[in-house]
């Protein structure tokens, strides 16, 4: 059975600034028409990864190849030029005192007559063809923005980079515009790295995600693998608010005030994590001092009081200090649920929702 090579392949790239590693080791590859997001914190590698991969940064160490063909190791460097690898950034600025069209050709070599067939294609593709005449001043920064995307287009790279593009636009253009780039770039089977810091732009764009953290990849998969097994505590974190309950692990068990959870693979005596996101926690109410009887889908009721009741729009979230150990759990129930603060209430923990990890 033959192998499809990727469009993109980079393998163990390594970059250091002064002698401090900011990029370790980090292999990822992108099929024709697939979308990888790097997504972590600020700093932690992401454009420095970007930039290798277009070659305004030399790496220390690791491959870099387009089709199969090494373009970046071994001793050898494409110049970017060469490496037909498109790039659009948040700052996108096209040239002030050129015409959309002219924009569009900028990077264009060839008979003007291809070229011109090639930005009205592009130009028809990004809806802005009864402007193609205009100055870029004249136009709303979603226009411009489809305008850049069309320039990065217009040399058929087989690489698109996308280091946060979306992130100065309002957002309420935002979604349209993130939706429209990615069916662009899909037609034009690009492969596509999208760099963000934002989980929500990751998850809606990506075929899969690469979770970075201090230069390296600690994860990596779908968008659903990877919001449902997540690897660590911050992993989870990395998505959503958490829920942290320790117990100390006692045959496989562990007993919290929630009832056991199963920790399985953790040694006696080890202390863990129960990580449980807002949403997967359920409220009920206090029945003259008890709470819902114990299931095994819920395990047992903890009581807690609200300390804070905060309505955020498609929900609400409630703070609670419970009454074992003082500590402050948060829930999130849909619509509008505003109990007001002292009130007790019961919790339960939706055994299949939570994440069980060695305690950091
Ligand atoms: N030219 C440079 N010289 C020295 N250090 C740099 C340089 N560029 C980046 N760094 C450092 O390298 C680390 C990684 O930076 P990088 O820009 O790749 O992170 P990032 O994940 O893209 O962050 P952000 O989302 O904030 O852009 C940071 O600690 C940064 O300060």
């Amino acid at each position: 059975m033959t192998q499809s090579v990727p469009r993109l392949e980079i393998r163990n790239l390594t970059h250091s600034y002064g002698g401090q590693v900011v990029v370790q080791d980090v292999s990822l590859s992108v099929n024709p028409g697939e979308v990888c997001c790097l997504l972590g914190p600020s700093g932690c590698g992401k454009s420095t990864t970007l930039r290798m991969i277009a070659g305004v940064e030399d790496p220390d160490a690791g491959e870099i190849r387009v089709d199969g063909a090494l373009i970046c190791g071994q001793g050898r460097s494409v110049p970017p030029e060469a490496r037909r690898i498109g790039l659009m950034f948040q700052d996108f600025a096209l040239f002030p005192h050129l015409t959309v069209a002219e924009n569009i050709a900028f990077g264009l070599t060839g008979p003007k007559a291809a070229q011109r067939d090639r930005v009205r294609e592009l130009l028809a593709r990004v809806s802005l063809l009864p402007h193609i005449d205009v100055y870029p001043h004249r136009l709303s920064g979603g226009e411009q923005q489809r305008v850049a995307l069309a320039r990065a287009l217009a040399p058929r790279p087989a690489i698109m980079l996308l280091d946060e593009p979306f992130s100065g636009l309002d957002n309420r253009l935002r979604d349209g515009i993130r939706d429209e780039t990615l069916a662009i770039l899909q037609q034009e089977g690009t492969a596509v790295l999208l760099v963000t810091h934002e989980p929500e732009e990751a998850m809606r764009m990506a075929d899969e995600i690469a979770l970075m953290r201090a230069g390296r990849i600690i994860q990596q998969g779908a968008p659903y693998n990877i919001y449902n097994a997540p690897k660590d505590r911050a992993a989870v974190s990395f998505f959503s608010d958490i829920n942290v309950i320790r117990g100390r692990v006692r045959g496989a068990l562990c007993d919290t005030p929630f009832g056991q959870f199963l920790a399985p693979g953790q040694p006696d005596g080890a202390l863990v994590e129960i990580v449980i996101r807002p949403q997967h926690l359920r409220i009920d109410f206090d029945r003259s001092g008890t709470g819902p009887l114990a299931t095994p889908e819920h395990g047992t009721p903890a009581r807690g009081v609200v300390e804070r009741a905060r309505f955020m729009g498609n929900e609400s979230l409630v703070e609670f200090r419970m009454d074992h150990d003082g500590s402050i759990l948060k829930a999130t129930v849909p619509n509008v649920f505003l109990p007001r603060p002292g009130k007790p209430l019961w919790l339960t923990i939706r055994r299949d929702r939570c994440f069980v990890f060695p305690a950091s």
